[in-house]
This record gives structure tokens, C-alpha cells and sequence, in this order.
């Protein structure tokens, strides 16, 4: 039987924000873990990391994640340089759904906020290394690894540097333009055109558009539909080659009043939560396998 191993990461000190720290509570809550084990899966919960005694004590590495899927729920999304840094596969591959690249550097960032930097961070693209991260391996991820769909609200320099270099990008645009099933072709084959890389799925909730997830601390308009961000999903989990995924960004603290009308077509185990955790169980799920039929 396949196992997840879902770890909760509730850090939200890379941004100014309190709340997205509730997350990975708030996804067990409306019944992450028994959604899971309806399609299949065995599941380990690995508790939450305690970033408190981390931040103050020496910075200890994140485990080692292999044979298991991992799923680490966030938290904003600086614990991506953790959870893909942790992974084992030295040919990783890296699908990357955001409204922003969170690509900046700590010299380029306009908000000095890390959440919008671990891409970079895990590309080798920073001057120097930080207190803390001596556990890092700058450059583990290479920029041909990379892609991301659903970008719309990008900083001028990191706009700059990505375009010097060999990450793909797939914007709102390109969605507009080919429709998601093409950027779906388009962005696995960019970066694994034999087919065989173990692949990871990068998916911080704001990428989808704030009519659908409105709970998130960055949002911005123009994003995925509640389709798109599925069939994203579904198709990660068609590879058969998915090894990990990172939700992230999810903030219960800013989310709507959980929906008083539940739809008929709801999964009905789904216990009541309010529309952005909905909507991140419901996206794990497909990546972990749910069909519509
Ligand atoms: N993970 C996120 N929500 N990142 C938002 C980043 C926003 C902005 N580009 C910054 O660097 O501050
Ligand atoms: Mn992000």
C-alpha cells in the first residue's frame, strides 16, 4: 500500500501576517486523513514541526523524505526550501502553481518577507548563505527542473532574472492562451522530456483566484478556476511520479464563514470547514488520485 507521510509545517514568519500557521490543524480537522485512506492510502502523520524550538535552538535539517509520499502543509510557502530540499531524488522535478515566483532574493525582495523568496533561495540565486540554513544545499534544484503555472503578480527584478534564465514560466497568460490541459503537456515535458523523473508539486493556494480561495494572505486577481487547479492536480497524480507536495499559504484566519449551503456534489465526508480549507483537501485529494469517475 502507498504511504503519506504528511507533515505539518505551521510557520508563517516568512511574511507579516498570523494565521496561515493554522493550516495544517485546519486541514485534519475537515478530514484530510480518512479522505485519503478512502482512496487507498496509508497515512502517517508526522505532527507538526516545532519551528519555535528551531528558530531559537541550533537549526537542525529537515528529515530526509524517501519511499513515501510527503505531503507538507504550510504554513506560508518559505517551508518549500525545506520540503523539496528534503527530497532525496537527485533529478527532482518541481511544478510550481503560484500567483507569485516567490523568486526573489534577499537583495531583490521589496518586502524583505522570505515566503517570497524559497525558489530562489533553492535555485543557488542568493549572494550568500543564512544564519540558520547551514543544513541547505543552495542550488539542489536547477533551474531547468523548474515550472510554474499561474503566475500574475511578479516583482520587476525577479521578472528579470527569471527571464535571463532556464526556468520555464508559464503565466496567466499562457493559460488564457493554450488553455491548462497544453500548459499541463508544455510544462512536464520542459522539465522532464523522457518521462521518468520522480516530480514534486509546489501548490501555494493563492495561485488560484481569490473568488474560489479567498483565505490567503497575498491575494491577487486573475487566477486558476476551481477546474484548472484540479485537473493541475489530477494530471500530477496521472504521472504516477509524484513523490511529495507542498499546500501552502492556506490562512483560516482570513477565510470566509464556512459555507452554510454545502452543494450536492460536496464530498460528503468532508467535514464542514470554510471554502479555502475545502478547497485545499479537495485539491490534495486529486493530487493523491480522486477521479470524477
Ligand atoms: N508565497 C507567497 N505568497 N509569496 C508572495 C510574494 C510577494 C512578493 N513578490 C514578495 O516577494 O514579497
Ligand atoms: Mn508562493
Amino acid at each position: 500500500m502507498r504511504t503519506i507521510r504528511f507533515i505539518g509545517a505551521p510557520f508563517c514568519e516568512g511574511q507579516n501576517l498570523d494565521g496561515a500557521d493554522l493550516g495544517p490543524t485546519a486541514l485534519r480537522e475537515a478530514g484530510l486523513q480518512p479522505l485519503a485512506e478512502m482512496l487507498g492510502w496509508s497515512w502517517e502523520d508526522a505532527g507538526d514541526l516545532d519551528f519555535a524550538a528551531a528558530l531559537e535552538e541550533e537549526a537542525e535539517p529537515p528529515p530526509k523524505e524517501e519511499g513515501r509520499f510527503a505531503l507538507t502543509c504550510g504554513g506560508d510557502h518559505s517551508i518549500a526550501a525545506g520540503s523539496i530540499c528534503a527530497l532525496v531524488y537527485p533529478d527532482l522535478g518541481v511544478i510550481w502553481i503560484d500567483a507569485h515566483a516567490d523568486a526573489n532574493t534577499p537583495r531583490t525582495s521589496p518586502s524583505a518577507h522570505y515566503h517570497g523568496m524559497p525558489a530562489a533561495h533553492l535555485l543557488g540565486w542568493f549572494d550568500n548563505g543564512i544564519d540558520g540554513f547551514e543544513w541547505f544545499e543552495p542550488g539542489c534544484l536547477s533551474e531547468n527542473r523548474l515550472a510554474y503555472i499561474g503566475l500574475r503578480d511578479i516583482d520587476a527584478e525577479e521578472g528579470r532574472m527569471l527571464r535571463a534564465s532556464n526556468v520555464h514560466v508559464f503565466t496567466m497568460r499562457e493559460v488564457d492562451k493554450h488553455g491548462i490541459a497544453k500548459v499541463m503537456e508544455m510544462a512536464l515535458s520542459a522539465i522532464d522530456p523522457n518521462g521518468f523523473r520522480p516530480l514534486h508539486l509546489s501548490l501555494d493556494i493563492d495561485a488560484v483566484d481569490p473568488h474560489f480561495a479567498p483565505g490567503t494572505g497575498t491575494a491577487a486577481r486573475g487566477g486558476l478556476s476551481y477546474r484548472e487547479i484540479h485537473y493541475i492536480a489530477e494530471e500530477m497524480a496521472e504521472t504516477r511520479r509524484l513523490v511529495g507536495m507542498d499546500l501552502v499559504e492556506i490562512n483560516p484566519g482570513l477565510d470566509e464563514a464556512p459555507q452554510r449551503s454545502s452543494m450536492h456534489g460536496d464530498d460528503p465526508n468532508l467535514k464542514p470547514c470554510s471554502p479555502t480549507v475545502q478547497l485545499g483537501v479537495e485539491v490534495a485529494l486529486s493530487a493523491l488520485g480522486k477521479r470524477i469517475m
